[in-house]
């Protein structure tokens, strides 16, 4: 076994601190297989708040602490940005890069999410980096090509030898916050694609990536897709704000 799996949840604008004790009373007891990691991704808000109930209640070695976005700049006169030093002083590990909605909605690019990327890396901090094809891209085959240009700057900007320490989450844009969940051999397919093109340039670093799907992953459908040879866990949105099925979900998630 040489993969973790990993479960993250991804609150986006939602939660508030009701949400951060439910969500750590409820996961007091859960299950997990060995090998994965739980993460959850509050808003900036509720880092501190969430870091400091899981010390409280045991649990910062089961459950680790994500940010949604973080800034390509070390400090300064940028309103409204947070930097790593500031989410390294929340206790947080792990850092979602590039989702979809930050693409589509703030127009981030793939230079600029390669930055982030970089910077996240060089704070010592892991990168969940988000690629995934919208609907028409879908529909006209451009899949492969459009994830091939999501991941280059990538690879450009930090080399192939640093995703080692990088997370990579599939999400078909067409899928979030849909109830369109790709199916299990769809996802596989993509999953498979991706580990491919980072084999080209190194296929040991390639086995080794974590790759995640998300898109609608429910109680329901998590175990099929989690048991893909090259799905090592899920980005879970909506689902993550349910306790019941959020550890559910967790507690499908098998290292490989
Ligand atoms: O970051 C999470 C994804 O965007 C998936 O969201 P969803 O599970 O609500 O479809």
């Amino acid at each position: 076994m040489n993969r973790r799996a990993i479960v993250a949840a991804n609150w986006k604008m939602n939660g508030n601190s009701a949400l951060v004790d439910t969500m750590v009373s409820g996961l007091h007891n859960i299950s997990l297989s060995d090998n994965v990691d739980v993460v959850i991704c509050p808003s900036f808000v509720y880092l501190s708040e969430l870091a400091h109930k899981l010390k409280e209640n045991s649990l910062e070695n089961t459950i680790a602490l994500g940010a949604q976005n973080v800034s390509d700049k070390a400090s300064g006169a940028f309103t409204g940005e947070v930097s790593t030093d500031m989410l390294q002083e929340c206790s947080v590990k792990f850092v979602i890069v590039g989702h979809s909605e930050r693409r589509e909605l703030y127009k981030e690019t793939s230079t600029q999410v390669a930055h982030k990327v970089a910077t996240v890396l060089n704070a010592g901090l892991t990168p969940i980096l988000c690629i995934g094809e919208s609907e028409s891209e879908r529909a006209t085959e451009q899949t492969e090509v459009v994830l091939s240009s999501q991941l280059q700057p990538v690879i450009d900007e930090i080399g192939i030898e640093k995703f080692k320490d990088v997370v990579i989450a599939y999400e078909p844009v067409w899928a979030i916050g849909t109830g369109k969940t790709a199916s299990k051999e769809m996802a596989q397919e993509t999953h498979q694609f991706i580990r491919q093109f980072l084999a080209q340039c190194d296929a040991e670093i390639a086995n080794k990536v974590p790759l995640l799907y998300g898109g609608s992953v429910n109680a329901s459908n998590c175990e099929a897709l989690f048991a893909q040879a090259d799905i090592d866990g899920g980005l879970i949105g909506g689902a993550s704000l349910k306790v019941d099925e959020f550890s559910v979900i967790c507690s499908a998630a098998k290292g490989k």
